[in-house]
């Protein structure tokens, strides 16, 4: 019997994002309550349009208003030719008569062609710019966030939907708003020279209008109603996507040989996304055929009355032809203003993700008026500082407090999980705490202005950026505009971290592009990489630096060279710099001015290696397998 297949992501169980479920009411919303809503996406996409450029916005709205009105001009216009046409006496005579009507219909054509062409150009001209201001807007916020709201799933999510449906829909909707201004002033226009006509005209007109509309609507909310039911789905087909075809997993998806049981992943998650598409198809379809009958049946009564009226003597033949244009052009109108407002009904959804990610941006953009950090900090001190995780239950730093103060060397050891590195993240006030206090020198993190502690610190991570630059700006990145005419700091940074042996290998040294998506561009190994990394770190020249497992994927002669380069660049440069080491290599931090031991979140122990060893703690006795293991014991 053939082994069922083992979902490797599954999909059942998928949690909705919160800004998802909150739409769930929209979706369930009745018609009115949501075209009620309709007006504040309106207005989101009308603001933005102002804030582009007030003058285009304006004479938009102008020219759409002419345009509409010429329409109107000319259908009263068209009902004196009718009239002329029909009076009684010879026909050359009538024709005659006609013709002024004629040539003010003429003119209103030609006048209507040229606010199109006018319409076409504000139009062209405004668009690209409010859509760049779009995408400039969701950019600028998420350069902005802080760097603790890439944790947060929900909003990594809400930043994808929002930049990829919400800027569209801002580009969709205002074509629709430009179709929906045209189209309900013609609208008016016909129901009101129907009206004058006859008044029962506009009402059975208003009819057809309504079901078309209703139609339309019920379609818009199962189309949303489908997106949000598939929002999981879809997150976890760009998951299985990614791990099916990036190169990052290639190694392991071979070696693990897990091509197939990833494919077979995959067909049944887009197996089902095309199942329910099907259905979504298949109601709407239903939704818009009733729809269409119930127009078909407010048209043929609209016609009706039209009969009866003529019928019944209560409104002249010559009349007559008009009211059949009037009735032709808003039954035209109103399908292309529902059609319009239907649309921009079901951008609304979409208009309110861009509009969300923007609120919720700012809710975790930068300090506003925060107060400037000292760049270069005597201390830095932590009081019972907790830090747990968004969405996490457990902490993962309890209760600490600790100083370190300018130009020590502290190393931060602990097994795996126990808070190293989301305790370096805190020290630099790259994370802030849930719980407790960091303050640089008198200065509480949580009130200073973060560009003015981060201005101030190194990172070199466990797992480097690869940019995709230059070998030269892959050192440089973090202080481009440092002086350096002798090259001294260059030299430096690249010979401390062994960078030099990698920037030497290459093609065109330091000028080699370092990424495959170039075509001259070379890629690095890991321990290679992360040579680059440290040289980064050290060229920045910062006041604090963080190394966090710098030397995990070195060589020995590498590491040691690297541990070395790190105590040197403490002491030497502008000032005596506060270095922070995050290592499981316990040989490597004999030399460290304090060592601090964490364990599950906790600060268990301080001290030099010479006072851990004495002490007999958790230090001791992970110094002690190693140890034990390079003495073969
Ligand atoms: N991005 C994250 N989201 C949620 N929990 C996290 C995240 N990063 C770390 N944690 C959790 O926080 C705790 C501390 O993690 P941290 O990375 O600080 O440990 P560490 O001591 O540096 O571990 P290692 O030695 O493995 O690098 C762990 O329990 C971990 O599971």
């Amino acid at each position: 019997m053939p082994e069922a297949p083992v979902p490797l992501i599954g999909v059942e169980n998928l949690k909705m994002p919160e800004w998802a479920a909150v739409d769930e009411t929209v979706a369930e919303a009745g018609m009115v309550k949501a075209i009620r809503a309709l007006p504040s996406a309106i207005v989101i996409v009308l603001r933005l349009a102002w804030r582009t450029s007030p003058r285009l916005t304006l004479l938009a709205g102008v020219v759409h208003v002419l345009s509409g009105c010429v329409t109107a001009f000319g259908l009263l216009a068209t009902a004196n030719v009718f009239i002329a046409l029909l009076e009684s006496g010879p026909t050359p005579d009538r024709v005659l008569e006609s013709l002024p009507a004629l040539l003010i219909v003429v003119g209103t054509y030609a006048l209507r062609a040229l606010l199109d062409t006018a319409v076409a150009a504000v139009e062209g001209a405004l668009r690209p710019r409010i859509v760049t201001s779009a995408g400039d807007e969701v950019t600028a916020a998420m350069v902005r966030v802080r760097l603790l709201a890439f944790e947060d799933a929900d909003f990594r999510e809400l930043a994808r939907q929002g930049a990829r449906y919400g800027v569209r829909s801002i580009e969709m909707s205002l074509r629709w708003l430009a179709d929906l201004m045209s189209a309900l002033i013609s609208l008016l226009a016909a129901l009101v020279a129907a009206g004058l006509l006859n008044p029962w005209l506009a009402p059975v007109l208003l009819l057809a209008a309504l079901a078309d509309g209703w139609a339309a609507a019920k379609v818009a909310r199962l189309n949303y109603r489908h997106y949000l039911d598939t929002v999981g789905r879809n997150i976890r087909k760009g998951i299985v996507e990614e791990v099916t075809t990036w190169r990052t997993f290639a190694l392991e998806r071979h070696a693990l040989t897990l091509q197939e049981p990833l494919l077979q992943e995959y067909r049944r998650i887009t197996e089902s996304l095309m199942h329910e598409e099907v259905r979504l198809a298949h109601r709407s379809n239903l939704v818009r055929l009733t729809g269409r009958a119930a127009a078909g049946v407010g048209t043929a009564i609209a016609y009706l009355v039209l009969g009866f009226l003529l019928y019944s003597g209560q409104m002249e033949l010559a009349l007559a032809g008009t009211a059949a244009l009037a009735m032709r052009t808003a039954s035209n109108s109103l399908s292309i203003t529902m059609h319009a407002v239907n649309s921009l009904y079901e951008e609304s959804f979409y208009i309110a993700f861009f509009h969300r990610l923007l609120v919720e941006s700012a809710k975790r953009g930068p300090m506003e008026d925060g107060v400037a950090a000292p760049p270069d900090p005597a201390e830095i001190r932590l009081e019972n500082v907790g830090f747990t995780y968004p969405g996490q239950e457990a902490p993962a730093l309890r209760e600490v407090s600790l100083t370190i103060r300018r130009g020590e060397v502290v190393a931060l050891v602990g097994e795996n999980g126990s808070g190293k590195t989301t305790l370096g993240k805190l020290l630099t006030g790259l994370y802030p705490p849930s719980e407790g206090k960091v303050y640089w020198d008198d200065v509480d993190l949580a009130g200073a202005d973060h560009e003015s502690v981060h201005a101030n610190i190194a990172v070199i991570a466990q797992d480097p950026a690869e940019w995709p630059m230059t070998a030269e700006h892959n050192v440089t990145v973090g202080r481009l505009g440092r002086e350096d005419p002798e090259r001294a700091a260059w030299l430096d940074a690249i010979t401390s971290s062994g960078a030099d042996e990698v920037i030497e290998s290459l093609p065109v040294k330091e000028k080699t592009v370092l990424s495959k998506k170039f075509n001259d561009g070379q890629d690095l190994s890991g321990g290679q990489w992360q040579r680059m990394g440290i040289a980064r770190g050290i060229y920045r020249d910062a006041a604090v630096l963080v190394a966090d497992e710098p030397t995990a994927a070195l060589d020995a002669k590498a590491e040691a060279r690297v541990f070395a380069g790190l105590r040197h660049a403490s002491v030497s440069g502008a000032g005596r710099r506060t270095t922070i080491l995050v290592t499981h290599r316990l040989a490597n931090i004999r030399s460290a001015d304090r060592i601090l031991v964490l364990e599950k979140g906790r600060l268990i122990e301080q001290g030099t290696h010479a006072e851990l060893i004495e002490e007999g703690g958790l230090y001791h006795e992970l110094y002690e397998i190693q140890a034990r293991a390079y003495r073969g014991e």
